[in-house]
């Protein structure tokens, strides 16, 4: 079985392309949900983030995203801090979620592949390229958030030129390119590869 990332800038469209690669049967991994699935439920993880950003990290036992972006987003040691704590735990999540499929082929969608050096559990990484001024409005659009927010954000990843460069694949999603046609390509391929080793 071969183990494939999907990675790409914010809003450019993993989790839309995600949805694509599982409507062909592929079991995909969505990084974002098992973090925040982790930080609800994981006493252990739990009590690292209180020490690390008090009580106010969690509201009456649910982790209070909107406490914790406006602390996190705004400030780059204290991202690096809370990714420190989280991403362990759902690196690990993910290789045990691996190991029990039998899919020819799996998926992890993760915005921060690179940066966290989950590449090193992959066979090959996907990207998803989309121009910049489209995601920040999709990203704007689907947080209901400022393009200052978006930035802000934006800043605490690889730029998304570089992340593309360092994929093996990649998909564009500019909106003009159709999507569908792309996906079933890169299947194609991947089962191709999948069936060799
Ligand atoms: C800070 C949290 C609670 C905010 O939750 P919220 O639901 O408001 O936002 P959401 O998770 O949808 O993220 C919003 C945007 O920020 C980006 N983002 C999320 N986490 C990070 C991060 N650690 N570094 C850079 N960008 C990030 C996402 O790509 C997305 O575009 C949440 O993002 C979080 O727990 N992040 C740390 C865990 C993590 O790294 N998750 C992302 C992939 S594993
Ligand atoms: N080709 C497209 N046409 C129309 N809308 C799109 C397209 N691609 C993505 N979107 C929309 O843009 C928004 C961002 O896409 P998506 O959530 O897939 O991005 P993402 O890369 O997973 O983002 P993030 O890292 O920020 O979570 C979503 O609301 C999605 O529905």
């Amino acid at each position: 079985m071969k183990r494939v990332g999907l990675t790409g800038g914010i809003g450019s469209g993993k989790s839309t392309v995600a949805h694509i690669f599982e409507v062909l049967g592929i079991p995909v991994f969505y990084a974002d949900e098992a973090s925040k699935k982790l930080m609800n439920e994981d006493e252990e993880l739990k009590n690292k983030i209180k020490k690390a950003f008090g009580n106010n990290a969690y509201l009456n036992g649910e982790l209070n995203r909107k406490y914790l972006s406006d602390v996190v987003f705004n400030d780059h040691e204290k991202i690096k801090l809370l990714n420190s704590l989280v991403h362990p735990a759902t690196i690990e999540g993910a290789l045990h979620w691996m190991q029990g499929q039998t899919a020819p082929y799996v998926i992890k969608e993760a915005a921060l592949i690179f940066e966290s050096g989950s590449n090193k559990d992959l066979d090959y990484v996907i990207g998803v390229k989309s121009p910049v001024e489209l995601s920040i409005k999709r990203a704007m659009a689907r947080d209901n958030i400022t393009e200052e927010q978006v930035k802000a954000r934006m800043d605490k990843q690889m730029d998304a030129e570089s992340k593309i460069r360092l994929c093996d694949y990649v998909i564009v999603n500019d909106e003009q390119q159709m999507l569908i046609p792309q996906v079933l390509a890169l299947h194609e391929k991947l089962l191709e590869l999948a069936a060799k080793n």
